[in-house]
């Protein structure tokens, strides 16, 4: 190597070495020219300028192919185009072999000309696969909005302010909170969930704030409120926009002053936990219409998560059956699907979202007798879906949305199932607690 050669192979070096993470350039051929140290621990065993030379993707992907071509958005191909810098999320495999999702800064570093002359990559890991991993319970998704959720729920649980977790029903909202308590600072410490839409306002009060002996008939014994014992960690209030005014009041007047009393109690005790809220509605139009109170809506959306409906991650589809798969059966005899089969959960929208997902193949897997899944053991509306059918009756119908709000339908298919409500609510593809409150503002509970 030459003199000046040397001098720029210096220059270059230290100037990818001055970033504080994995950080490589890349030619408009792949080819890296230059990576820091970081860059290369991270996927491998070689030293930067064993690198220098290699793919990208055969670095950061283990793939002869290129990332368009496993289905992912090639960042270098866009900053070469656009010539303005790109985030991507990318799952990444490091020098284990084991995947990671990254955020992808790309850059362009222009020549002199004031072309582009090499794509600039920088790396920040987000969530390492076995970070999603608590026992059995497991975020799995790896399409972009997901990830990019499940990055600022890493985000979120390093902060100890309350949140908002947003989204349909089944879209694992009480998964993503247990993710957030388990990830935060009180994960050694209680999670506390409370469903708002089974208990009666009094019955609330008593269960949140405890009583004291003789407090109200029947209080024999002092009982601690679920404030207490969610002491040092994690209240999960569960379908948030369903608590009443007076609830709201009282739930206010705790985060304002960090107090509490049990029921028959002077003595103000201190709160500590951490709120976390769900809802299916859209609170801030239910503010707007005077249903919610603002100044509590404001309190907990300071931090707001948007869980992303199945039908917009369809892509997550595969991952998610195999995960259910392997959970229904030890792995050995996890069943197969077939493609036919896969084929038709991947047309199929999913109003009840992943909870319809799993309930789906826990059906089909029983019916399948433990044989390979086909579309015949599939429910009815997955191997004809008629999104926009008209139902007017509780007959097996092709979903639409409108069949779980119908009085007449709702009635109809609670005949149906002689009133049960398990068999009902699978049916109209609404959760049983949707099916309660739907149930009770027709006054049929
Ligand atoms: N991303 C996911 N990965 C794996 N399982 C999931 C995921 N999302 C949801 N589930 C599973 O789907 C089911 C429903 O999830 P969860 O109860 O968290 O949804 P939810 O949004 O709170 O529903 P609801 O609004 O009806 O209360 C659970 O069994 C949960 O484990």
């Amino acid at each position: 190597m030459g003199k000046t050669h040397k001098d720029d192979h210096a220059l270059l070096q230290s100037l990818v070495e001055a970033h504080p993470e994995p950080f490589a350039l890349i030619d408009e051929h792949f080819t890296i020219v230059a990576c820091n140290k970081k860059y290369a621990d991270a996927y491998t065993d070689l030293t930067p300028d064993d690198i220098v030379g290699m793919k990208c993707h055969e670095v950061s992907h283990k793939s002869t192919d290129r990332c368009d071509l496993n289905g992912e958005e090639c960042p270098l191909e866009r900053v070469f185009e656009s010539r303005h810098p790109v985030q991507v999320v990318h799952q990444h495999f490091d020098r284990n072999r084991a995947p990671y999702y990254v955020n992808v800064h790309g850059s362009p570093i222009r020549a002199q000309s004031g072309g582009v002359r090499y794509f600039g990559e920088a790396m920040a890991p987000i969530s390492r696969v076995d970070d999603l991993d608590f026992d059995d319970e497991r975020l799995i998704g790896c399409c972009p909005s997901f990830v990019n959720m499940l990055d600022n729920l890493s985000l979120v649980a390093q902060t100890d302010l309350p949140v908002l977790i947003h989204g349909e029903t089944g879209t694992g909202k009480e998964l993503a909170a247990l993710f957030l308590h388990r990830k935060s600072r009180r994960a050694d410490r209680e999670f506390v969930t409370i469903d708002c839409t089974t208990l009666s306002d009094a019955m609330f009060v008593a269960e949140l704030f405890g009583h004291e002996a003789g407090a109200f008939t029947g209080a024999a014994a002092t009982r601690k409120g679920l404030v207490e014992v969610a002491d040092g960690g994690t209240l999960f209030l569960d379908e948030f926009g369903e608590i009443s005014p007076e609830i709201q009041t009282k739930l206010l007047r705790v985060l304002d002053r960090g107090t509490f009393r049990r029921l028959g109690s002077n003595r103000e005790r201190k709160a500590n936990f951490r709120l976390i809220c769900a809802t299916n509605r859209n609170l801030a139009q239910r503010v707007e219409a005077g249903a919610f109170r603002a100044d509590l809506f404001y309190r907990v959306n300071s931090m707001q998560i948007t869980l992303p409906a199945l039908r917009h991650r369809k892509e997550d589809i595969p991952q998610l059956v195999d995960f259910f798969l392997r959970k229904l059966m030890p792995a050995n005899l996890a069943p197969l699907i077939s493609d036919a089969a896969l084929e038709a959960l991947l047309r199929y929208d999913f109003p009840g979202n992943v909870r319809e997902l799993k309930n789906t193949l826990e059906r089909a897997v029983v019916v399948a007798r433990g044989g390979t899944l086909e579309p015949q053991h599939l429910p009815a509306e997955l191997r004809h879906p008629q999104p926009s059918a008209k139902c007017d009756d509780g007959a097996d119908c092709g979903y639409h949305d409108a069949c779980a709000d119908d009085p007449g339908i709702i009635r109809a298919a609670l005949a149906r199932f002689g009133g049960n409500r398990r068999k009902t609510a699978a049916f109209l593809k609404v959760s049983e607690r949707t099916l309660y409150r739907r149930l009770k503002a027709l006054g049929l509970t």
